[in-house]
């Protein structure tokens, strides 16, 4: 039996997917992941262009066949027409967790002004949990950190196994009595 979690990392870049520029954001969600959890996981690594009914199947492969308790994406969630993952997301997924979306881009507008323009949004599919990132590589961490320590406890709500977090960098939340 496998004991690790498996977590969908989800490249959305028509550059990064024809190699005009190498991938910073499959790496970087890697790299966060790696800083916040103990428990043991592996990435299970997607990379498509930015088509939504690419974005779809990869976010059903990753929800459906793989299990994956978590689906990170990065990219694709600003206004231009070319900029489809919510939207994928949105298709994809049974119920939309808004407040995830409203949080990182209150953070991010700590950063840029430009943060109001991304729609990145969060829903779940059956068990798994799908978190859209910006494109920008040094968006990730900050929007990550600023989501997860509610991560846990939504995968406990489905009764799926304890998450635990590096608490130097983040503590998980738990209602009282959850
Ligand atoms: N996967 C990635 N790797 C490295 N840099 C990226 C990546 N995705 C985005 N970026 C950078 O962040 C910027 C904003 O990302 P956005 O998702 O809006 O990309 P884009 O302009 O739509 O282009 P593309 O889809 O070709 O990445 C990009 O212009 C690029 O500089
Ligand atoms: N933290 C953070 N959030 C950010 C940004 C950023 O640089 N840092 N860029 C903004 C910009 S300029 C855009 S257009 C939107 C959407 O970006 P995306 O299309 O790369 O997903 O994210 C916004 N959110």
């Amino acid at each position: 039996m496998n004991a690790t979690v498996p977590v969908g990392v989800v490249t959305v870049s028509d550059r990064a997917f024809r190699g005009i520029y190498r991938d910073e954001g499959g790496p970087g969600i890697e790299a966060a992941l790696a800083r916040i959890l103990a428990t043991p996981w592996s990435a299970i690594r997607r990379m498509v262009p930015d088509e939504q009914p690419l974005i779809e199947a990869a976010l059903v492969t990753l929800a459906d066949v793989e299990s994956c308790a978590l689906i990170v994406t990065t990219g694709g969630t600003g206004p231009a027409p070319r900029d489809v993952t919510p939207d994928a997301t949105e298709a994809v997924c049974d119920r939309m967790l808004p407040g995830f979306g409203e949080l990182m881009r209150a953070v991010s507008l700590r950063a840029v002004p430009t943060a109001i323009l991304s729609r990145q949004t969060a829903g779940t599919r059956g068990r798994s949990l799908i978190v859209n990132l910006p494109g920008k590589p040094s968006a990730i961490a900050e929007c990550l950190d600023a989501v997860f320590p509610a991560i846990p406890y939504r995968i406990e709500l489905i009764g799926d196994p304890r998450l635990e977090t590096n608490p130097a960098i983040c503590t998980a939340f738990h209602p009282k009595g959850a």
